[in-house]
């Protein structure tokens, strides 16, 4: 059934196509559907049928004022509803329209031959379609009009043409234009079916070009997303080239461990990107010390536990890099069993992949670097090469470090060791500087600067013309303390001595310890001898005065000694000789006492030069002989023993004393000689007189101090008693007491070695020393000579005579004889007698007798009266 749209029609067109109404016939929907549309634009009332048969049946009802038909329909066609029109009465004249496809000319003929007022071919222009439905409206039978006379006027598009053709010329015509045009048509059909083919194949190409397209896609995308991966890897390498560069550059340049490890850790961080980095060494128990930790997560390692031989500690990445001493790569951290006791803090701390490398120092492995990453499988094979390299350069620059720092240690010590040395020359250097110019035990200048300065004062004095007193001091006794109470108490004393001396000068004065117990004060600046006289009366008083030495209460006195220029001398030299001479006369007129430089005391000293010089030729030439005075045994009178003395037989001044002699030969060491040919020349003696018959006696031979401290002497004696024969009881030795006291300990032993010879021991001038008691006790000698000094006045002095008895009483004590000396009188020789004392020798019996005369002698000399008596 038909049915209707009805269109809103505007003004203009509605006056046109005011109750029109077409009916469309056309089984084709969207043909329907766009006529419709175009027509009822235009105002028109559309009706529309699918089947023509429908339509025809229809009609009385639909009364349509147009009919536009399809030809081609199943069913009835288009042709046969024209022809069933025109049959129809009341619809013979209604206009009909076909719609023909320009493909086959014969539908012009046959839509002639049905009555069809147009026929419009397909595709038709809206405008031509929408002219001949207005045309065939309005009746007028299209755009030609058959006139009376048979011609035909055409209006096309406003231009009227006549045409006075015939009917079949124009059918020619029309068909021959309409063979053109289904001609030019199927072109078109052909050129649109190319058209359609090259769409098809367009449409097939593009699909296919599409699908190579999304395959292309796809590729492209797998391909960015490799490059993207590709690029994320160079980065990485880059990031962890730029790692490599900075830790050799920090290689270079860091030079502790504790750096080195931190900036590892930094560099790590920020030019590998890594979110964490830290380093553990290993301590003694092989738990791991976190030594240093970069940026990131650190908090991550708070309170971590790693360890290498707990389980499970001792399986993490840490762990297993120590372990294997190279590396450990996790690259799924919260998902590898080895992980898990980190799983929750990994998490936490966004840490997906790790990498841990052995370091190692010299070949020992002493920790680990252990970097974090926040993707999974972040560490690949280039990656884990670079960290291999990492790790290298790190154990390098620990390498290198532990050689730098056994290399430093080295130059430290040497160092230390150079400046050591270099200090102690130093000291050393001063030291000897300083003992090159002041004496250690006083702190005085000493000799040396002491010349340098009288030098300069004397200069000045000579400059100035002023006068310049030099002063020589000599401390009395000074031995004596040295040697009895040590020579730590006798340097304390020299120290205060000093310091008394500077006490008692002038600023400008010169004070200066020359050795000993020798001091030099120089005056620069007196104006005559007695200003000289007024210092020196200073100084006497302040050195007598008490010293208190570790508990010993001391007293010295000095014997002082003056020379002045320029009376006594132009030059130091001369000054201090002739001082020193001064002082030497002082000491000799008694101590505690100064003496001036006279010019005869030099002429002394010429003479004592000359001594020494003839001692020497007399030692060269044999000038020595010995007296011998016998000793006298008291309780027989006989003579038991003679004491030798030596002689000098001077070939000017005769036959010379030892006293002048024996001082001189002592201080210049020719008493060794000397004494040896006495020892020789005694025991000689002794064996020549046994030879001649006379009854054995003993031979006493003086030691000097310097002989009897000679190393040689035993093996001398014994040479000597091999050689004479004598029985070593036969030789008496006699030491003095001062030389025995000298040095006790050493005495005792000499005397011990002399005594285990078989020699008889005697000291001699008994009480002019200090012999201690206790000494006395341990000297291991037969006899004790009473000095002739107390023997003297025996008989008048009653201290003398308390002192020989005393002395008698205390030897017999200790097991030993007496000897008196010196025993000129019968009345010294009853108080000894009386005191019994054993032996005497004096010239009350004799002198020192030359040997010849000591035969005689003992032949004829009958025993003196005393002793004949007792
Ligand atoms: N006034 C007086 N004098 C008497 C009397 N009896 C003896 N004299 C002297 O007293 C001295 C005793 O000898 P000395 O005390 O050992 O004292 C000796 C001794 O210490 C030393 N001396 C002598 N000969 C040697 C020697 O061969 N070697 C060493 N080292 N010293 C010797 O020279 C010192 C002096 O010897 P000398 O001049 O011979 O003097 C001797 C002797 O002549 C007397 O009754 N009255």
């Amino acid at each position: 059934m038909a049915t209707a749209s009805v269109q809103a029609p505007n003004q203009e067109r509605q006056r046109t196509v005011q109750g029109h109404t077409i009916l469309l016939v056309d089984d084709s929907p969207t043909q329907v559907k766009r006529l419709q549309h175009l027509l009822s634009a235009e105002g028109y009332r559309v009706l529309v049928s699918r089947d023509a048969g429908e339509a025809l049946a229809g009609m009385d009802v639909t009364q349509p004022d147009l009919v536009i038909s399809d030809v081609v329909m199943p069913g009835m066609d288009g042709f046969e509803l024209c022809r069933r029109i025109r049959d129809l009465k009341e619809a013979s004249q209604l206009p009909v329209i076909l719609l023909t496809h320009l493909n086959d000319p014969t539908h012009v003929l046959r839509s002639l031959e049905a009555g069809a007022n147009y026929f419009i071919s397909k595709p038709y222009h809206n405008g031509i379609l929408l002219s001949r439905v207005a045309a065939a409206l309005r009746r007028e039978g299209g755009c030609c009009v058959a006139a009376q006379d048979g011609t035909v006027s055409c209006n096309y598009y406003g231009n009227r043409y006549a045409i006075a053709a015939s009917k079949s010329q124009i059918i020619d015509l029309l068909l021959a234009t309409y063979e053109l045009a289904v001609e030019k048509n199927q072109e078109i059909s052909k050129t649109q079916d190319a058209l359609r083919r090259l769409n098809e194949e367009l449409e097939t190409r593009v699909a296919k070009r599409t699908a190579e397209l999304r395959n292309t896609i796809s590729e492209l995308r797998q391909e960015i997303a490799d490059r993207e991966s590709a690029e994320e890897c160079v980065r990485r390498l880059n990031r962890l080239h730029s790692v490599l560069s900075e830790t050799s550059k920090a290689v270079v340049h860091i030079k502790d461990r504790k750096s080195l490890f931190h900036d590892f850790c930094r560099i790590a961080v920020d030019h590998g990107c890594f979110k964490l980095a830290w380093v553990g060494l290993l301590d003694k128990a092989g738990t791991m010390v976190q030594v240093a930790a970069a940026r990131g997560s650190t908090a991550y390692l708070n309170g971590i536990t790693i360890t290498l031989d707990q389980e499970p500690t001792g399986s993490g990445p840490t762990a297993s890099a120590i372990k294997n001493g190279s590396f450990y790569i996790c690259n799924d951290f919260l998902n590898a069993a080895n992980t898990a006791p980190w799983h929750e803090r990994g998490r936490e701390y966004g840490i997906r992949a790790s990498a841990s490398i052995a370091l190692q120092q010299e070949g020992r492995v002493i920790g680990a670097l252990t970097l974090y990453a926040d993707k999974k499988n972040y560490f690949d094979r280039p990656q884990v090469e670079l960290l291999r390299q990492m790790g290298a350069d790190i154990s390098f620059a620990l390498g290198n470090m532990e050689r730098d720092d056994r290399r430093l240690a080295v130059e430290r010590a040497l160092l230390q060791e150079t400046s050591r040395r270099l200090q102690e020359r130093e000291q050393h250097a001063q030291k000897i500087e300083y003992l090159a110019h002041y004496d250690p035990v006083t702190k005085l200048p000493n000799r040396f600067s002491l010349m340098a300065r009288l030098a300069h004062s004397l200069e000045l004095a000579k400059r100035c013309s002023n006068r310049l007193a030099l002063i020589f001091i000599d401390l009395d006794r000074f031995k004596n303390i040295n040697d009895s109470l040590g020579h730590h108490v006798g340097d304390q004393l020299l120290f205060q001595v000093a310091g008394r001396l500077l006490e008692s000068i002038r600023s400008a004065d010169i004070v200066a310890r020359l050795g000993g117990d020798e001091f030099v004060v120089g005056l620069p600046l007196i104006r005559s001898n007695v200003s000289a006289a007024h210092a020196i009366g200073k100084i006497q008083h302040a050195l007598c005065q008490s010293y208190y030495v570790e508990g010993h209460e001391l007293s010295v006195t000095p014997s002082i000694g003056i020379s002045i220029f320029p009376d006594d001398g132009e030059t130091v030299q001369e000054l201090m000789k002739n001082a020193d001479l001064a002082m030497y006369h002082a000491k000799a007129g008694g101590r505690n006492n100064f003496q001036f430089f006279t010019q005869e005391m030099n002429q002394t000293v010429q003479e004592r030069l000359v001594l020494e010089g003839d001692l020497r030729v007399a030692i060269e030439r044999g000038e020595f002989l010995l007296h011998y005075q016998p000793q006298v045994e008291m309780s027989t009178g006989r003579v038991v023993g003679v004491e030798a003395l030596l002689r000098w037989q001077h070939p000017v001044h005769g036959l010379v004393a030892p006293d002048r002699f024996i001082p001189v030969a002592e201080e210049t060491g020719m008493i060794v000689a000397i004494g040896e040919l006495a020892l020789k020349a005694a025991c000689r003696q002794l064996a020549s007189w046994l030879a001649e018959g006379l009854p054995p006696i003993r031979v006493s031979v003086n030691l000097s101090a310097r002989q009897f401290r000679q190393d040689n002497l035993p093996a001398v004696l014994l040479d000597i008693l091999r050689e004479t024969g004598i029985g070593s009881h036969l030789l008496e030795l006699e030491i003095t007491e001062s030389s025995a006291m000298d040095n006790p300990a050493e005495a005792i032993l000499h005397l011990q070695g002399f005594r285990e010879m078989g020699v008889e021991l005697a000291i001699d001038d008994f009480g002019t020393g200090y012999s201690s008691l206790s000494y006395l006790k341990l000297f291991p000698v037969h006899r004790l000579k009473i000095d002739r000094s107390f023997v003297k006045d025996i008989d008048t002095d009653t201290d003398d005579a308390e002192i020989a008895a005393a002395t008698i009483a205390l030897a017999h004590t200790l097991g030993k004889e007496v000897v008196a000396e010196g025993v000129e009188t019968e009345a010294q020789c009853r108080f000894l007698q009386g005191q019994r004392c054993d032996i005497v020798q004096g010239y009350y019996f004799s002198r020192p007798l030359p040997p010849e005369e000591l035969v005689p002698y003992l032949r004829n000399t009958p025993v003196p009266s005393p002793l004949t008596r007792a």
